[in-house]
């Protein structure tokens, strides 16, 4: 799967902006604030509708305009889907070959993109939060099954909340309950078949990383008593209604998949409070091979790789390791040149660009 045309107007700092690509690997290099991010949100949001700099899309637009326009035609599996998104301050629309599309899910459906950011780094060490989000903005790309069970579940869990803090009403409480049982029981049963099946696989990669033939486990940290057998669903409804009482006096609903964790075991040592800088690195790196593969395997082709700023904080064997195991298009930024960089990715020059955009017409463009 590959980007082969992208536009921009009135994004971020790019105020307009059209490029060609191939399925090949990429360079931005370039000093800081000069949007290379930029360009790596503008690819991302336009192939899934979402941004992973922010969740107000408003905030895209560039300062002082009314409205931003990302535009990228897509080819997977040889045929080429037009994407175009639309935000202004009050709306926003976003069209798939050029048909309306309500939602997200519907917009983005098929598309594989896999991100890197330094922030990832912070996977092994940071709040459980970070771990969560890895897990599921996977599994909410490649599962729409699990997209809508996560979207519905974060949809009542609020509702839930705003009854335990304003509302005595226990049988409406009682139905936000059932309801959220039934999406957790989805959310938590997709989790644990997921890491079931990438455990060997990130482990197998930490050692071809790091290479000191230790042990690296994978464990899911829920935070309620999980049951294996179908009756997950209702015993996880049992355990929030015990909590009732004590939720309510929090005001928040204090277990479920929201809460849980995962915890990486070097050796049987937990990683987080026992790993040196270098292995916890090889752990995340471990982690990214993995997500390329699955997302390769799920969709029959490879996804477009976007790695934000991350090869400054690699070594030059992980530099090369995490290069060696990209397969289609990957577009790469940096602040610095460096060796490994220069000899397998192509520059995209952001300057020139610009300029040559300047040259296009309104009617280019909308
Ligand atoms: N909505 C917006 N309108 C205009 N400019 C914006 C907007 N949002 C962010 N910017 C500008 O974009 C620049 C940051 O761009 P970006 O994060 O892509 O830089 P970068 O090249 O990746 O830098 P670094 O190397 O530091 O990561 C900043 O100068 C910021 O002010």
């Amino acid at each position: 799967m590959f980007v082969s045309e992208l536009n921009m107007v009135s994004f971020r700092n790019h105020r307009r902006l059209f490029v060609d690509l191939e399925p090949k690997m990429y360079r931005i290099i370039g000093p800081n604030g000069t949007g290379k991010t930029n360009f790596l949100e503008a690819i991302y949001l336009a192939m899934t509708g979402r941004s992973f700099k922010t969740a107000s899309l408003k905030e895209v637009i560039a300062f002082g305009e009314e409205s931003a326009f990302v535009a990228a035609t897509v080819v997977m599996d040889d045929f080429a889907r037009d994407m175009e998104i639309t935000v202004k301050k009050d709306k926003r629309r976003f069209l798939r070959d050029h048909n309306p599309v309500k939602n997200t899910s519907a917009y983005g459906r098929g598309m594989g993109v896999v991100l890197f950011e330094p922030g990832h780094l912070q996977m092994v060490q940071g709040a459980p939060s970070r771990r969560r989000a890895f897990i599921d903005d996977m599994l909410r790309m490649l599962s729409p099954a699990y997209d809508e069970a996560y979207t519905s579940y974060y949809h009542v869990l609020y509702q839930r909340n705003v009854v335990l803090r304003k509302l005595r009403d226990m049988d409406l409480l009682d139905v936000y309950d059932r309801s959220l049982a039934n999406y957790a029981a989805v959310i938590l049963r997709e989790r644990l078949k997921f890491l079931k099946r990438m455990a060997a696989s990130v482990s197998t990669y930490y050692e071809a990383i790091a290479g000191e033939g230790e042990g690296l486990e994978l464990r899911y940290k829920a935070s309620f008593p999980v049951v294996l057998d179908g009756e997950l669903e209702t015993a996880f409804y049992e355990s929030l209604k015990q909590r009732r009482e004590t939720d309510r006096e929090r005001g928040r609903t204090s277990i479920g998949p929201h809460l849980d964790d995962l915890s990486f075991l070097l050796n049987g040592e937990e990683a987080k409070k026992f790993a040196s800088t270098g292995q916890i690195r090889s752990i995340v790196l471990a982690m990214k091979c993995m997500e390329i593969d699955r997302v390769s395997e799920q969709l029959g082709e490879a996804p477009v790789v976007l790695l934000d700023d991350v090869m400054s904080e690699l070594d030059e064997k992980r530099r090369r390791m995490l290069l060696s195991m990209i397969r289609g298009q990957c577009i790469i930024t940096a602040a610095e040149p460096m060796e490994a960089l220069e000899e397998a990715a192509e520059a995209i020059d952001l300057i020139e660009l610009k300029k040559s955009a300047d040259d296009l017409r309104e009617e280019d463009l909308w």
